[in-house]
């Protein structure tokens, strides 16, 4: 049972062509101080998937997983997508939203963890879209989930499975998205980070060595942001004599970008450089245990009152 009339995933876009690359970077880039070179840079990942971001369509898969598990357990309740910075845009869904007649709508954001990159600026997000759509209902997020089973278990599976592939001593290395290290809500990010950390490395490979480090930094080169970078501490790991590392991004809800080029092509080709055999975990969201979560989240009588946005 629940007391929304609706659900909203809620995303951060990413480009659907070449022509949409520098406009989207524009977007997500605007006021934040990121010099015009990372931007140049980035756009080459973008290009070289042909300049589609592999978010969107993780997002449409999302959206039906979730619908598909919402009718398995008979729970009538649409699902709408909004984004942060490409189509579709917060503003335009939940004038759709307000359009359909909804009241009260619970947020399911793709980013698992507390602090102002991954919960606070959706939370601007979602007060920015109300307020320029008249009528707009109500919309909950959600509480940060990064403890839940839904999203860790898959985590756990997955580290499994690649350390079964990799000889004994492989190294297990956690990461996540940098921030700079004054970002607000850092201390929370990291000590979930830590956290989720050490669950699952107790959980798929007890007693063995871990770290937790940091990829994707962005921002003027003076400006301190969370360290160590995964490439920097595979060369330190390769020459205290590591030949492997299993990678699990925790970080991130599915193959963004950030997994998709920063780790799949360029840690990995560092890795092969250094001479280190280097396995990349899943993310959890092709996983259904992923879908069911935004379920769970949903139909808890605690689901939205964790973390209200726009009452
Ligand atoms: C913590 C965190 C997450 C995880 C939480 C979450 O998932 O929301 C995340 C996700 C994402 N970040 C993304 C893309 C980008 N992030 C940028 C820039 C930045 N990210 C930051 C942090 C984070 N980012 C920060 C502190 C900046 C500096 C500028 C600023 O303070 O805002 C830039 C500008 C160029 C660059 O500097 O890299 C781009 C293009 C995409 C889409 C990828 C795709 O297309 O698949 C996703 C999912
Ligand atoms: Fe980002």
């Amino acid at each position: 049972m629940t007391d929304y009339d609706a659900l909203l995933l809620l995303s951060f876009g990413g480009p659907e062509g070449p022509d949409d690359v520098m406009p989207f970077l524009e977007n997500v880039t605007r006021g934040r101080n990121v010099p015009r070179e990372r931007l140049e840079q980035v756009a080459e990942h973008y290009y070289l998937f042909g300049g589609v971001s592999p978010i969107n369509e993780q997002c449409r898969r999302l959206k039906a997983a979730i619908e598909a598990d919402l009718a398995a357990h008979s729970i009538d309740l649409p699902v709408y997508w909004g984004n942060r910075n490409w189509t579709p845009y917060l503003a335009d869904t939940v004038r759709q939203m307000a359009a359909d007649g909804v009241r009260r709508a619970a947020a399911f954001v793709t980013s698992a963890y507390s602090g102002y990159s991954s919960e606070l600026q959706y939370l601007e997000d979602i007060a920015r879209a109300r307020e320029e759509v008249p009528g707009a209902p109500q919309i909950d997020k959600l509480p940060a989930y990064c403890r839940r089973p839904g999203f860790i278990d898959p985590f756990v599976d997955g580290l499994r499975d690649a350390l079964a592939r990799l000889p004994q001593d492989a190294r297990v290395l956690f990461t996540a998205h940098s921030v700079p290290l004054a970002q607000p809500g850092r201390a929370d990010y990291v000590a979930e980070l830590e956290d989720v950390a050490a669950t699952v490395a107790e959980r798929a490979a007890p007693g063995r060595p871990w770290d937790l480090v940091y990829q994707s930094r962005s921002g003027p080169p003076a400006q301190p942001w969370l360290e160590p970078d995964i490439c920097d501490h595979m060369e330190k790991l390769a020459a205290e004599g590591v030949g492997a590392v299993a990678v699990v991004p925790i970080g991130f809800v599915s193959d963004h970008m950030e997994v998709k080029y920063d780790l799949d092509v360029e840690a990995a080709d560092k890795a092969a450089a250094l001479g280190v055999r280097f396995e990349r975990v899943a993310t959890p969201c092709p996983d259904p245990r992923f879908a069911a979560l935004a379920r769970e989240l949903v139909t808890e009588p605690a689901g939205g009152a964790a973390a209200g946005a726009g009452r």
